[in-house]
């Protein structure tokens, strides 16, 4: 099959919008590598036929695509109306209570049983991504007393923010252990956990998973002030993460998110670990054909800046245009890509902490950059186990892509995650592959005189050195 997709990787969450079979099948067609799906929505019965569908669709098209199940982590949402949309006017008193009741323009229930406890008088309140603000004016028995600063449409099951105040809880819950084994059970292949603040969220999901007998791809979710601080860490025991904006913005002052998402952007791309740029990012798209000038140069922004995938929300889960907004992303990426430069590698590994010991990744690294300088290959070819080659390589955003051959089929899914790359399972792995490389080259439509070929040492081939190979394609 040749190659015609952008290198960038695109995160569709699955929702009313796009659970029908068809419209999945034309997102897969528009460029989704990736289905998302919100555990805070939706139950059960609802997402085990969404993952049904995902497998049958995705093999009738012959597209890999990966899913992966979003854990809600201790978000605190309202609960339903009777009548919805409410509207909040700015001065309005409104009442949050953790008594269950249906809620109206005067008062909804909230899913925290000691929000009561944990407020004082004064304090700002933040509903639906802080589109609506509310100040507490007084904690009475169940209820929370507020003026609404800042009015707005409010929908049932909306999140809660209380930025700034610790509510004493971990980020994994015991309903997260709940969708962690029924999401393990159905076969996902990525899970991300909200709220995280530091490594042991990270390594709570993991021996959780490792208790039920699976080892997950785990995404981090950053959207928490207090995740910044330790960011390094969380980097390190994720195996990718996700810049989660519509959290984040409410959690951090909004005119500090675009040098946050760099920063973390950064950082996750120097240890070769996969991000995902989340929320409002064609937003408009919810309800028009076309974003807005703001949207489209956002996501080329993120593009420019090292984002590995690009992620729909509401615009795919509950918009008007899901599989517009997929194809409009892809041609965004299209665009942008070809216009980022390589990250130039010596300058990358600046950045990172080698206490002097250069190693032979590294050192291929740069012999691949060197390449690049005076030729441009076919492709990069890198067989991988964990996945783990394939992705030092690709963080760099080589203009051409890095071809990675895996026996593995899991790690080929996770993969999907890294931008530039394009995993083929291998059963057994090539023997020869000079041969392989050049069948290859042509079944993806690739073009150049030559292809390269990294190598290094796996768990089946110990004895292997590590190595860079210039494969000539013309002989
Ligand atoms: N499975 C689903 N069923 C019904 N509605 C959904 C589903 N998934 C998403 N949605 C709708 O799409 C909206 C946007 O999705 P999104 O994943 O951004 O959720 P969110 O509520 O903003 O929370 P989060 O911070 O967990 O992402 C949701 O608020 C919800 O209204
Ligand atoms: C995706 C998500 O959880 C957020 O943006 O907050
Ligand atoms: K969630
Ligand atoms: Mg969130």
């Amino acid at each position: 099959m040749k190659i015609s997709s952008p290198k960038t990787k695109i995160v569709c969450t699955i929702g009313p919008a796009s659970e029908n079979p068809d419209v999945m099948k034309q997102m897969i067609e528009a460029g989704m590598n990736v289905a998302r799906l919100n555990f805070s929505h939706g139950d059960f019965a609802s997402h085990g036929k969404v993952i049904g569908n995902l497998r049958a669709v995705s093999a009738l098209l012959g597209r890999r695509i990966a899913i992966l199940a979003d854990l809600s982590g201790p978000k605190m949402r309202i609960g339903t109306f009777a009548s919805e949309p409410i509207q909040l006017d700015t001065g309005d008193l409104f009442t949050l209570t953790t008594e269950d009741i249906v809620g109206d323009r005067n008062r909804v229930s909230v899913s925290f049983d000691r929000l009561p406890k944990s407020v004082r008088p004064g304090d700002m309140l933040f509903l639906n991504d802080g589109y609506i603000q509310l100040k507490v004016n007084e904690a009475r028995g169940n209820d929370v007393l507020c003026s609404v600063m800042v009015g707005g449409e409010l929908r049932s099951r909306k999140g809660l923010n209380l930025p700034g105040i610790d509510l004493g809880i971990s980020a994994f819950t015991e309903r997260d252990r709940e969708c962690l084994q029924f999401a393990l059970e159905n076969g996902v292949d990525a899970v991300s956990q909200s709220f995280v603040e530091g490594p042991e969220d990270v390594e709570a999901v993991r021996r959780a998973a490792a208790d039920m007998g699976y080892t997950p791809f785990v995404i981090a979710k950053i959207e928490r002030s207090g995740a910044l601080d330790r960011i390094e860490e969380i980097i390190a025991a994720a195996d990718g993460i996700m810049i989660a904006r519509g959290d984040l913005g409410v959690e951090v002052p909004i005119e500090q998110i675009a040098m946050v998402q760099k920063r973390v952007m950064l950082l996750a791309n120097m240890c070769a670990k996969p991000v995902i740029t989340a929320t409002q990012m064609l937003e408009s798209m919810t309800e028009n054909r076309r974003p807005t000038r703001a949207e489209a140069t956002d996501v080329a922004n993120a593009i420019l800046d090292g984002t590995d995938c690009v992620m729909l929300s509401g615009e795919s889960a509950m918009g008007r245009y899901p599989v517009e907004a997929v194809g409009m992303l892809a041609k965004i990426a299209l665009s942008a890509e070809a216009h980022r430069s390589m990250i130039a590698v010596k300058e990358m590994f600046k950045g990172i902490d080698l206490r002097g010991r250069v190693r032979l990744e590294h050192l291929i690294a740069i012999g691949v950059e060197a390449c690049f300088e005076f030729v441009t290959p076919a492709a990069v070819f890198v067989p991988t186990r964990s996945g783990a080659t394939a992705r030092s390589m690709a963080r760099f955003r080589f203009p051409v892509w890095t071809v990675a051959v895996s026996s593995e089929e899991s790690t080929c899914q996770e993969l999907l995650f890294s931008s530039g790359v394009y995993p083929v399972r291998e059963l057994p792995m090539p023997e020869n592959w000079n041969d392989y490389v050049k069948r290859q080259v042509a079944d993806l439509g690739l073009e150049g005189k030559i292809a390269i070929l990294t190598r290094g040492p796996s768990r089946e081939h110990s004895e292997t050195n590590h190595g860079v190979e210039i494969l000539d394609l013309t002989i």
